[in-house]
């Protein structure tokens, strides 16, 4: 699914007026149509709806929604803001058709605002400003949107909290930005939906689908998709009758330390869970007993040092190699890390303590071969890229990176974005809160590294393998709940999701 921003928005809107012969009125109409169904859907008419409602079509929206909630007998007030005189035409045509219905709690707000008490049992409709919103709220309505967000009513935007920015909101007042319980967006999701600093001001939210022109959204450019299971499906090649385990591939981990052996077990785990052919293992000496234990499908190969990774790899016999995890940052790993990577020529993927150690030794960053892929947390990113204010900072410049690389980059976290060399950003939609806990990305870079293996591109390792990292996830919530899940669920949950992902 694309994201597009708000001046796309608009520009859809406008073509499937054109186009889809609609009149913009009946557009509105449908937006509020479905926007009143998902409010009545959430609360009964015991509810007093309290609606506020800008200069613009947002604001159109809203008394449109106000006119078909009184006309299903909610009690309703609204309180148009008009300190310019000057309403999208629109929005006046709305005002008329509540007016003709018979509505009397109209408000028109010119310059002074009589504020109602608003209770805990209040539904706020926040009608402000959508994706017409051209700079930071301020004055008279950011002392609205004040007064909304102090109070103890729930709150459900209209496309967008009023104040917030669809994209980039690094010059945007916070404390001027409508706190929402739900967010209905109107069409496509905003990218700032995405960003877990809006979390508490976009709360839950849900698209409606008022039949923007597909036409339209199929030519829009857009740097920004959210990974859909239609689109992963496809990418799943099915195994032969006459395979063997030569066809999927040889896959080397490079991973574990003296007293992170189980990283080395589960990144083990997770990429034998993904289809490989053959794994081994090559970790230091103290962690041999413990992976012929419990990985006895996978082969290990022990370093010449007891406790720590000390000497690249021979890497000729396999297809692909993920090389991080648990692997600490002694001297001599870092040294060794560094030599791997210069001359690794098959698919790579680096993790965890790989990435630290380039973030130390940034000078090699340009020995990392074209097409690696990089899955940081949001802190081994910003060690290599330095500290971002916000979310949309923060991807601006790992699309940089990955463009000066050429490299691949899954910058895990909710929301999960695969950044191609392009600068494409796929966010993932699977996984949940349980997932934030240690070992996490060792289960990823095993999946990812099973992929490359078996011959898939990079691009389609990276979210195929976020995808279904995500999914065993969820599988494992339902089993044993956010609290209590750990890595080794997600790994349990693998078989299902991979079935999940590969049944007709
Ligand atoms: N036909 C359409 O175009 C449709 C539009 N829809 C709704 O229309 C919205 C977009 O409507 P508009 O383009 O009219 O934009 P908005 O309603 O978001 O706001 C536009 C108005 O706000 C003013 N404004 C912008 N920033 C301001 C600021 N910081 N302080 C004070 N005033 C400011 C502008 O001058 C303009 O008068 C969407 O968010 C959606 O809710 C939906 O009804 C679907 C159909
Ligand atoms: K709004």
């Amino acid at each position: 699914m694309k994201i597009l921003t708000c001046t796309q928005q608009k520009e859809a809107d406008e073509y499937t007026i054109a186009h889809n012969s609609i009149l913009s009125i009946n557009l509105m109409e449908k937006a509020a149509t479905l926007l009143t169904d998902a409010i009545c859907k959430r609360w009964d008419k015991s509810h007093r709806i309290v609606i506020f409602a800008g200069p613009g079509n947002n604001g159109g929206d809203a008394v449109a929604v106000a006119r078909m909630l009184h006309l299903k007998s909610y009690q309703v007030e609204v309180f148009l803001f008009n300190v310019t005189g000057k309403l999208s035409d629109d929005c006046l045509t709305n005002i008329r058709r509540l007016h003709e219905c018979g509505f009397t709690s109209y408000h028109e707000v010119t310059s002074q605002f009589d504020a109602p008490k608003l209770t805990a049992h209040d539904i706020v409709i926040d009608g402000l400003f959508g994706s017409g919103l051209n700079k930071p709220l301020s004055g008279g309505f950011a002392a609205v949107v004040k007064y909304i967000n102090a109070s103890a009513a729930k709150v459900v935007s209209i496309d967008v909290p009023s104040g917030l920015m669809g994209e980039d909101n690094s010059y945007n007042i916070r404390q001027n930005i409508v706190q929402a319980d739900i967010t209905l967006s109107i069409g496509l999701p905003k990218l700032a939906f995405l960003f877990p600093e809006n979390e508490e001001l976009v709360g839950e939210w849900e698209v409606l689908d008022i039949g923007i022109s597909q036409e339209y959204i199929e030519n829009a450019e857009t740097r920004y998709l959210i990974t859909e299971e239609k689109d992963i499906r496809p990418l799943i090649t099915p195994r032969h009758k006459f395979a063997h385990k030569g066809n999927y591939g040889h896959g080397l981990l490079i991973t574990g330390s003296y007293g992170m052996g189980g990283a080395a077990v589960l990144s083990a785990r997770a990429c034998l869970r993904s289809g490989v052919g053959l794994l081994t293992i090559h970790t230091p000496v103290c962690n041999h007993t413990l992976l012929q234990t419990c990985v006895p499908e996978a082969m290990v190969e022990d370093d010449v040092h007891e406790r720590f990774f000390a000497e690249p790899a021979e890497l000729d016999n396999y297809q692909a190699v993920g090389i991080g995890c648990g692997l600490g940052q002694e001297e001599i790993t870092a040294q060794a890390v560094i030599e791997q990577v210069r001359d690794c020529e098959i698919p790579l993927v680096l993790d965890a303590d790989a990435l630290n150690i380039f973030s130390t030794y940034r000078n090699n960053l340009s020995y990392i071969p074209k097409n690696t892929i990089l899955t940081p947390h949001i802190g081994e990113l910003e060690r290599i890229i330095g500290r971002c204010s916000n979310s949309y900072e923060r991807i601006s410049k790992a699309k940089d990176l990955a463009n000066s690389l050429q490299c691949y980059i899954v910058l895990k976290g909710a929301w999960t974005v695969v950044i191609t060399p392009e600068g494409l950003c796929h966010f993932n939609p699977t996984g949940n809160p349980g997932m934030a806990t240690g070992g996490s990305g060792d289960v990823l870079t095993g999946i990812i590294t099973a992929l490359l293996a078996q011959g898939y591109s990079e691009e389609e390792a990276c979210k195929l393998g976020t995808y279904v990292h995500g999914l065993a996830g969820d599988i494992a919530r339902n089993k044993v709940g956010e609290i209590s899940l750990k890595a080794g669920d997600i790994i349990e949950a693998l078989p299902e999701a991979w079935k999940s992902l590969t049944k007709n």
